[in-house]
């Protein structure tokens, strides 16, 4: 291991590996300062998960013994935990993992070597995250196509390596096929990042039900959703929440199978003992009521709402709640799914209930809405989308529903369309191609129309919940609303754009001047077709642009992403988990 070093400074594949040392040990020192100032966070984490794997091993109910063996273990290092004992980080680093990672991610990488950096042949870059780069790779050992998602530690940010140690430990827990796989880790001693290995999958459900030329058939939305819901079953019985379900995140290869992806805002949970979360997760189309009531005792009904949301969107062609801020979710979600009944604001004592409680109620309007979906789908969108998310049950009830069990049945995987890449990355690929040809053409002064033609089929296949679009008529258009009407503080609710009937008069200040939008936003009730219609670029949820996501100081957060760092719950000093 100890040729590592050098040979993979000279592999080209992780140039960042040449890092000064003083970088190295400065890192060191501020990973360490987290793993002490802010243990509460990350133990309470890493001990529900402990607990699960014990009471999966021992067939244990019995909640006192675990507590008093919980308390113990408290006192004691724990190789699992993110602070293991010396003899293990040095086993650790002899085995080639750094030092820095070693100290806070003990748990993550217990039994693992590092693959080597220069046993993968860097192909392309294929898609980019908050918190990494991904590229598309050849494993030089097996001749296999992989992904290789590259975490970047900007800014020495402690945060980051923490998540990330969470996101490995929570992959690592689970096994099932249509969940993403974590197949290695490639670093080395001296490299500031890190690689996490996975399958290579040519697409995701956003970038195909985004694309126009497609139109899924009622057998390949069950099978979608068939797979779905059980890799969602898989995470909530092994006590995982995903938290961030949306059709980017759910990647499809070219045997039709869906896996879940993006772990990095997952967190473990226990059933049995409610602990505050945080409620800063899940894409802004996808969240459901409770999170944006402030809810921090939530469970599976977060990722089954989502699930919903994604049912609708197959079927609709299009999100199915695209709101622009947190108040206008809330009050999309109130028009379609009604507002909560009494008993449920009574019951759930949820934060925000006072600001948004509404004076009239909002009757649910589910099933006239989605009139023209196919019939078997109305019970299980109606279950998923329920307000009260202990009516949504789970993803073992949703998989036993009649939506499954009555004809058409799902298609097999293997017989899904073989679609050609769509992705948000593949979409700008395409769209510079255009770019290109198109300057090409006006050179020879020949093919202009053509080109033309090329650029638009690719602006239109965007995906809209992408509110991470780099793309930059989407940023533009997202920083001209932002402008308008982004500051999620003195928005009143409902949106007075929107509907008038809490008596919020169209000429208050929070009114938004229709001349400062878009004139393709629309603000009409959306009603739906089963029919697929083009998608509007524009309609990402908007927030502050994404480059500003990382401020320390917390104060340009993006309203439409969930945060990984929920900086601000830190900030207010309360015990919760994030
Ligand atoms: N196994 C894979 N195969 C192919 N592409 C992948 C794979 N994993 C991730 N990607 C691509 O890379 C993108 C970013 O990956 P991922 O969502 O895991 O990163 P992230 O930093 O957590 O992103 P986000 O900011 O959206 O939460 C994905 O949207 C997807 O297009």
């Amino acid at each position: 291991m100890g040729c590592v070093i050098s040979r993979e400074v000279q592999s080209g594949i992780v140039s960042e590996v040449k890092e000064e040392k003083g970088l190295s040990a400065e890192l060191s020192r501020k990973v360490g300062d987290v793993s002490t100032s802010n243990i509460d966070v990350g133990e309470v984490e890493i001990q529900n998960g402990e607990k699960q794997r014990e009471k999966e091993e021992n067939g244990s109910n019995d909640e006192q013994p675990r507590k008093a063996r919980g308390e113990r273990r408290r006192s004691k290092p724990n190789p699992r935990m993110s602070n293991p004992p010396k003899n293990l980080r040095g086993e650790q680093v002899a085995a080639g993992w750094p030092p820095w990672l070693t100290a806070v991610c003990g748990e993550a990488l217990s039994g693992w070597i590092p693959r080597k950096a220069d046993t993968f042949e860097k192909i392309d870059k294929i898609g980019q995250g908050t918190y990494s780069n991904v590229y598309k790779a050849k494993d030089m050992l097996t001749g296999k196509i992989v992904a290789l998602k590259k975490v970047r530690f900007d800014n020495l940010e402690p945060e980051s390596v923490k998540f990330m140690a969470r996101e490995i430990i929570i992959l690592r827990r689970l096994d099932h096929p249509n969940v993403v796989k974590l197949e290695g880790l490639v670093t080395s001693r001296m490299s500031l990042s890190l690689y996490l290995v996975f399958d290579y999958m040519v697409h995701d459900l956003a970038g195909l039900a985004a694309s126009p030329e497609i139109k899924f058939t009622e057998p390949q939305v069950k099978c979608y959703m068939h797979q779905l819901l059980s890799g969602l079953e898989h995470c909530h019985n092994r006590n995982v929440l995903h938290r961030d379900i949306k059709g980017s995140n759910l990647l499809i290869d070219n045997d039709g199978v869906l896996k879940i992806a993006d772990f990095g805002l997952a967190s473990f949970f226990d059933p049995n003992r409610k602990q505050p979360m945080t409620n800063r997760v899940v894409t802004l189309w996808y969240r459901p009521p409770e999170l944006l009531l402030g809810a921090t005792d939530y469970g599976v009904g977060i990722d089954l709402w989502s699930a919903g949301c994604i049912l609708g969107e197959l079927l609709a062609g299009k999100p199915i709640m695209p709101g622009r801020t947190e108040v206008e979710q809330l009050h999309k979600i109130y028009k379609l799914c009604g507002s909560p009944s009494d008993e449920y604001w009574k019951k759930s004592k949820l934060p925000n209930a006072t600001l948004f409680k509404p004076r009239e109620p909002y009757r649910r309007c589910i099933r006239e809405t989605f009139k023209d979906f196919p019939p078997s789908t109305l019970a299980l969108i109606d279950t998923l989308l329920a307000i009260d998310p202990a009516e949504r049950k789970t993803a073992s009830y949703a998989l036993r529903s009649e939506f499954f069990t009555t004809e058409p049945y799902a298609c097999d995987p293997s017989c899904l369309p073989k679609y050609p890449p769509t992705k948000e990355m593949d979409a700008k690929r395409r769209d510079d191609e255009a770019r290109r040809l198109r300057a090409a053409g006006k050179a020879h002064g020949d093919g202009a129309k053509k080109h033309h033609r090329t650029r638009e089929r690719t602006a239109r296949a965007i995906a809209a919940p992408e509110a991470n679009a780099e793309l930059q008529p989407n940023i533009d258009r997202r920083r001209l609303i932002t402008h308008a009407n982004a500051k999620s503080k003195s928005e009143k609710f409902p949106p007075p754009h929107e509907d008038g009937q809490l008596g919020y008069p169209l000429g208050s200040s929070n009114h938004i001047d229709p001349d400062t939008l878009p004139p393709d936003v629309s603000f009409v009730s959306t009603t739906y077709n089963y029919t697929k219609e083009p998608f509007q670029a524009w309609s990402g949820p908007i927030g502050v642009p994404k480059q500003k996501k990382h401020n320390n100081a917390g104060d340009a957060l993006d309203l439409s992403k969930p945060h990984k760092s929920a900086l601000k719950d830190k900030v207010k000093g309360k015990k919760i988990i994030v």
